[in-house]
């Protein structure tokens, strides 16, 4: 289902004073809402919600309301967000990505990696992970630092791709890893990329919609979540993310614009987790919280 932006185009003042509104209107409700300068020299901005289309005439006419006291002459318009194609993002760029002490390289690479790297090969395929997304790469960071100081036991890659983040953690520490996806052909793929970086054993992968398999009865609670998905998916699995994460654990999220981030901590706060840090690549950030 297609996601829509609604938005006004304001003066940075009302934009500001419309986010103060739509924070406390929609507040509890898991809405992005962003302001975003247009044209600084003539002062334009835009205040903007980001829904789901099915909720758009709901939301359309509670914003108009909203808007009804003081700002009655602004027009609401509406903008159709294109669906991200994951694959063709990862396609973006084939040269080989250095992300901490990580060198993800397509075959046709070899001969680039050095002696100090931690080398993960992965062909741009059927499957998002070849490690140029802002993602990913901020994924591989976030993994190097924490699984150095903190030293999980186990650990759950959640919506795996390529399997770019599982094999990482296992190239780092020698620990069981669950990696997981909704979709088939990633779970195919991510296998024979595991094989392909010489990884034969030590990663359960499996097909699952968020946590619904026995497999994470089994394999959990999990000392290292990792979910490189996106906001809203995330913010709604809060709750069960944090159900499968061992006292103490860490969580490393992606797939989270810049402008989203503050909802997603707040509705892992809400879950009992807290801030640690935030990378930022390419307009995303990835996220670490800690039980
Ligand atoms: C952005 S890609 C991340 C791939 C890889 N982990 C990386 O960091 O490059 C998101 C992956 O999550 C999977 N996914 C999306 N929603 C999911 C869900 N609810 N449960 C499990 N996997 C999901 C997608 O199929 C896709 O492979």
């Amino acid at each position: 289902m297609s996601e829509i932006r609604l938005y006004v185009s304001v003066t940075e003042k009302v934009a500001n004073d419309i986010l103060e509104l739509m924070t406390n209107f929609f507040g509890e409700e898991d809405y992005a809402i962003a302001t975003t300068e247009i044209d600084e020299k003539n002062d334009v901005w835009e205040a903007s919600i980001y829904l789901m289309a099915d909720e758009e005439a709901e939301v359309h006419e509670r914003l108009r309301e909203m808007l009804a006291e003081d700002f009655s002459s602004l027009e609401i318009e509406r903008e159709v967000i294109p669906d991200i194609d994951w694959i063709a993002k990862s396609l973006e760029g084939l040269t080989p990505v250095r992300a901490g002490r990580f060198l993800v390289h397509g075959s046709h690479d070899r001969d680039k990696v050095q002696v100090n790297d931690l080398a993960i090969e992965i062909d741009a395929g059927q499957a998002f992970g070849t490690g140029h997304h802002g993602t990913t790469a901020g994924c591989l960071e976030m993994i190097a630092d924490v699984t150095r100081a903190e030293r999980p036991r186990n650990a759950l890659d959640l919506g795996t791709g390529s399997g770019v983040l599982a094999i990482a953690v296992r190239r780092l520490l020698p620990i069981p890893v669950l990696a997981t996806d909704i979709d088939p052909i990633a779970v195919r793929v991510a296998k024979e990329n595991a094989r392909r970086n010489g990884i034969v054993s030590g990663i359960e992968f499996r097909v699952a919609p968020g946590f619904h398999s026995t497999a994470f009865g089994k394999y959990g609670p999990f000392d290292l979540i990792i979910a490189n998905i996106l906001a809203r998916p995330l913010m709604k699995m809060a709750p069960q993310l944090v159900a499968n994460l061992s006292g103490g654990g860490s969580v490393i999220l992606s797939g989270i614009l810049a402008s989203q981030r503050w909802k997603v901590i707040a509705a892992y706060n809400s879950a009992g987790l807290k801030h640690v840090r935030t990378i930022w690549r390419n307009g995303w950030v990835t996220i670490h919280l800690r039980g």
